[in-house]
């Protein structure tokens, strides 16, 4: 059984003052980037990144855009440090690019972190104790005073060593935990540390506040934010960055009202990696800020590119359902999405819109390389003859009369239905070519010859059936009336010629082809269908035609 009373509210919300970030209605420029990927992300893999494997995710990183990337936790693994060591010593740090590096505040971590940045051309030096209730009591054993020491101290010693290294370092320093601290504690210790490092124009000092474990609602988090912003010293020489996790699913919203808040960096990765529940997903945070029309300031225009590689290097599996990445993201099954889907992109090309606003796509597919044809319209049971419909006009250049696409839309259901299985757009092609196209299981016309006779048409065609020939005369107001004519005359069958299309299609060659499209209706208002296609408009129809008429003797498709 579960049992609710043994949790309790493990936050510490701050005064109803620090709100003003609820007048906020969206974000208004990119905050500055941080991947956290070789470091928190790796560090929650089963096996991390070999150096081989960093090498090639560093890279992928630098072509997002990422001007600050916190490569490894040198002081924890061969690997970790000797990938620092690989990327300073081969000079493989653009002049825009900063390097950070992730120590606790003890004292040989902290020179092993530094003999391992050691000639950085740009370094941060991020340390961290942890500073909330829990772990104050549990795992340090020590009191709110000698927690503040170990930062402190943290802070003293790498002032210090930066003095004495060769390279050029800043300082970013993390109240771990901070959302199991109370705000009032963590504003003194983050002061503390900072009376020690004195940022100034010249020394700006990156001040953490991580959601080390997310524990209450965003707008907690974005409150204690508001508050840390207003009341740390320094502030004008401070960067106020953020480094949510995700235990309760709502990383993005932490990050975003705590951006609305006043914080000016983000400490993320992509696709969400990292411990637990994974970081912050900077990928959906900055297509969330692209949605709204403003520059993310990072590459996302080859995302299955990036699909590839994460996987590659992380051994995880991108989400089918994670935002803008996933390969269901822009997917619609179901009718009625897909009918508004279809009209909209019709609209859209109609009106040449520059404003993206097509019904249930969020952003335009192609933006982040993925394409209309495979990644948009799926056909499974649950379609309809919107969507059906539009995916074999858009893909095969079909344009079926409204009523043929919902007869056709049916067959389309019924067999992934009973397949149990989506349908690619070849099967469906498939299956529009058996059951209407140019179909010749029944009566077929070997010859015709026309003769126009005032305002009639007179036709001497010839029809065959089961080998045997049948020559028949007659006339209608136009070619297809005559040839129906001579249909319903050969055949004595009783139906109406009651729907009828046409369109050309090109691209087929360098002739343009007619496609024709023809409804019977029998007698007791049962329609039957066919479809025809050829160089030739009048041969086009007969097939329509005569297709049509080999489904009514079959008793439909
Ligand atoms: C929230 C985060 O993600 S923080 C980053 C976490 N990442 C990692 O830990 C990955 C890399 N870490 C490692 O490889 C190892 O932990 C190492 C090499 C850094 C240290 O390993 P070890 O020396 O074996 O120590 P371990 O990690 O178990 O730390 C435990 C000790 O460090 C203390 N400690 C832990 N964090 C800190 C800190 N930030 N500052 C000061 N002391 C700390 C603990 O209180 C404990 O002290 P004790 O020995 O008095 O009991
Ligand atoms: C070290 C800090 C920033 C951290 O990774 C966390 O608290 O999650």
């Amino acid at each position: 059984m579960m049992d609710a009373s043994k949790y309790k509210v493990g936050y510490f919300p701050v005064s109803k003052e620090y709100n003003k970030w609820v007048e906020k209605d969206h974000i208004e420029k990119a905050p500055i980037w941080c991947s956290v990927d070789m470091r928190d992300g790796n560090q929650s893999l089963v096996i991390p990144m070999s150096l081989e494997e960093k090498l090639e995710y560093y890279k992928v990183l630098l072509q997002v855009g990422f001007k600050e990337i916190e490569v490894g936790f040198p002081a924890a693994s061969e690997t970790e440090y000797e990938f620092l060591r690989t990327l300073i010593d081969n000079n493989m740090i653009p002049e825009d690019v900063t390097v950070q590096v992730l120590t606790q505040c003890r004292e040989h971590i902290i020179r092993k972190t530094f003999d391992a940045c050691k000639g950085a051309p740009s370094a941060i030096i991020h340390f961290y104790n942890s500073v909330s209730v829990a772990q104050r009591e549990q795992v340090f054993k020590k009191s709110k005073e000698e927690i503040k020491k170990i930062a402190v101290d943290g802070a003293k010693l790498v002032k210090k060593l930066a003095a004495e290294y060769e390279g050029n370092f800043r300082f970013e320093y993390s109240p771990e935990s901070f959302t199991g601290t109370e705000p009032e504690y963590a504003l003194e210790v983050c002061n503390a540390v900072l009376d020690v490092l004195e940022p100034s124009e010249t020394n700006n000092v990156i001040i953490n506040l991580p959601v080390t474990v997310e524990m209450s609602m965003p707008h907690v988090y974005a409150s204690q934010v508001e508050y840390m912003s207003e009341n740390l010293k320094y502030r004008e020489f401070v960067t106020l960055s953020l480094h949510p996790h995700n235990d309760r699913g709502t990383g993005v919203a932490d990050t975003e009202l705590a951006l609305l808040a006043g914080a000016d960096r983000v400490e993320g990765t992509l696709f969400g990696n990292g411990e637990r529940t994974g970081n912050v997903d900077i990928i959906t945070l900055a297509m969330n800020m692209y949605s709204h029309g403003v520059d993310p300031k990072l590459d996302f225009s080859d995302m299955p590119y990036l699909v590839d590689e994460y996987e590659k290097c992380t051994r995880m599996h991108v989400y089918e359902r994670a935002p803008y990445a996933g390969a269901l993201v822009f997917a619609a099954f179901s009718g009625s999405h897909q009918d508004a889907i279809a009209k909209g992109m019709k609209y859209r090309a109609k009106n040449k819109l520059h404003q993206w606003n097509v019904p249930y796509i969020p952003i335009d597919p192609k933006d982040i390389g993925r394409t209309y044809d495979a990644d948009v319209i799926r056909v499974n049971s649950q379609s309809g003859k919107g969507g059906i419909g539009y995916l074999l006009e858009q893909t095969y250049g079909y344009n079926l009369p409204p009523k043929m696409r919902e007869h056709f839309s049916y067959l389309c259901k019924d067999i992934s239905d009973h397949e149990h299985k989506e349908l690619k757009p070849d099967e469906v092609l498939n299956i529009f070519e058996e059951n209407y196209l140019n179909l010749t299981n029944g009566v077929t016309v070997t010859d015709f010859e026309f003769m126009r006779d005032k305002d009639n048409v007179k036709i001497g065609i010839t029809f065959a059936k089961d080998g045997e020939e049948t020559e028949m005369e007659a006339e209608g107001n136009g070619s297809l009336n005559a040839i129906n004519n001579a249909l319903r005359a050969y055949t004595g069958a009783e139906y109406t010629l009651q729907v009828f299309t046409q369109h050309s299609m090109q691209g087929q060659g360098s002739q343009s082809v007619a496609a024709s499209y023809i409804g019977l209706e029998k007698e007791d208002g049962s329609m039957f269908w066919g479809a025809g296609t050829d160089t030739d408009v009048v041969k086009a129809n007969t097939k329509a035609l005569l297709s049509a008429y080999n489904n009514m003797i079959k008793g439909g498709n």
